[in-house]
């Protein structure tokens, strides 16, 4: 007997490429959404695009958001009780995107996504990840309604923030490492389509890498179509275990313990090459997400992240426990093996 779910919820419109930004209307006009949109962002992408954006909509409404937290979100919803919107904008980083999406859930309206940063693959996927206290909740809320990635924009973003988008894209290998392996051990749920396709966006990220370039407009068109590839895994899956698992724990240790020190994709990129190494030993594929990882000008020690090794031993020894997910990181791994994981794989130098 099947039940009735909703199986997969996707973007309707996906827009990318050269000058986009100016269909933004257009786009939203063929979702028939009605009322006056919010447009929900932080002050960078607000003073590079915010003016492109208001010029295309009826009485728009502007939010500008500095941090990503809960707070952020109640205080949107409350901006939005004042402002009746139809429907949300998120127009920037992860940051207004993650606040909007899981706003616009609450409110019962929708959202569309407009990335100004190929930063991740939160731009597209069904989850807002908001740190709280000494946890991160990845939250279940609906995907944009379109997404509208103008590629001449994101190709004139600072170049890290790319490199961090191929790096989060790249982690794909081992997230779906640690979701087989969780099949395996804890008969977890787990999806061939979301996996397989999981897979194949690192893999043709990592055959174009030498597309890959700053400043070129090809390249943030090769990284975002991965990141929204990665996003629909995750819709696909219903969770975020296509695009993160135990890389992703550390990761999120780190920005508990070393906030603001280094991109969430560079953190996550380091972090894959050590939970290859213990999935697969020293003949397994780390060397390979090492070398694509730098090819591609991302981070591949905990120094070039800025975390000294003592803060890296500790985000490897207790990242188990931030989250309930089985991975490969499953009831901890101790200090010793710790050092000898990231000294093996080159991450910390000793
Ligand atoms: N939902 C999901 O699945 C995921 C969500 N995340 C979340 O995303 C957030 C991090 O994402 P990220 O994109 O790095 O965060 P931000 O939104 O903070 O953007 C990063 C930086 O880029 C700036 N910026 C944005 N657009 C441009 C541009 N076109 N040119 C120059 N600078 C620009 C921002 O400016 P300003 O400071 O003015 O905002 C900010 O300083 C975290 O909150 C993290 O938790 C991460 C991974 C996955
Ligand atoms: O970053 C993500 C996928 O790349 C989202 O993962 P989390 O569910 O761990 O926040
Ligand atoms: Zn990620």
């Amino acid at each position: 007997m099947f039940e009735k779910t909703t199986w997969i919820k996707l973007p309707r419109n996906v827009l990318v490429g050269h000058g986009v930004l100016d269909d933004l209307g257009e786009a939203v006009g063929e979702l028939y959404l009605t009322g006056r949109p919010l447009i929900v962002t932080s002050p960078t992408p607000d003073d590079i695009a915010g003016d492109r954006v208001r010029a295309q909509f009826d009485d728009p409404a502007t939010a500008v958001v500095e941090e990503a937290s809960f707070d952020a979100v109640e205080e949107l919803k409350e901006t939005a009780e004042a402002v009746d919107p139809g429907y949300l904008i998120a127009l920037g980083g992860g940051k207004p995107i993650d606040i909007a999406k899981m706003a616009a859930d609450h409110l019962g309206v929708g959202f569309v996504s407009v990335p100004t940063v190929a930063s991740h693959d939160g731009i597209v996927s069904g989850r807002s990840s908001i740190p709280e206290g000494d946890t991160r909740h990845s939250v279940a809320a609906d995907p944009p309604l379109a997404v509208v990635a103008d590629t001449t924009l994101i190709a004139d973003a600072p170049w890290r923030l790319t490199t961090a988008g191929c790096a989060d894209i790249i982690s794909n290998y081992t997230a779906v490492k640690d979701w087989r392996l969780a099949r395996r051990l804890r008969n977890v749920e787990y999806s061939e389509y979301a996996g397989a396709l999981s897979e194949m966006t690192a893999e043709l990220l990592v055959e174009n890498a030498d597309m890959i370039r700053p400043g070129l407009e090809e390249s943030a068109w090769v990284v975002v179509k991965a990141l929204v590839s990665s996003g629909v895994a995750m819709s696909i899956a219903g969770s975020s275990r296509p695009a993160s698992g135990a890389e992703h724990l550390i990761s999120h240790q780190l920005d508990r313990t070393a906030p603001g020190r280094a991109l969430h994709g560079h953190q996550v990129g380091v972090a894959s090459i050590m939970t290859e190494y213990l999935h697969s030993g020293e003949n397994g594929e780390w060397a390979a997400i090492r070398d694509a990882l730098a090819e591609l000008d991302a981070p591949t020690t905990a120094a070039e992240l800025g975390i000294d090794d003592a803060e890296l031993i500790a985000a490897l020894t207790s990242a188990h426990e931030i989250r309930d997910r089985y991975t490969i990181l499953q009831g901890g791994i101790n200090e010793a093996a710790a050092i000898e994981v990231a000294t093996a794989t080159g991450v910390i130098d000793r």
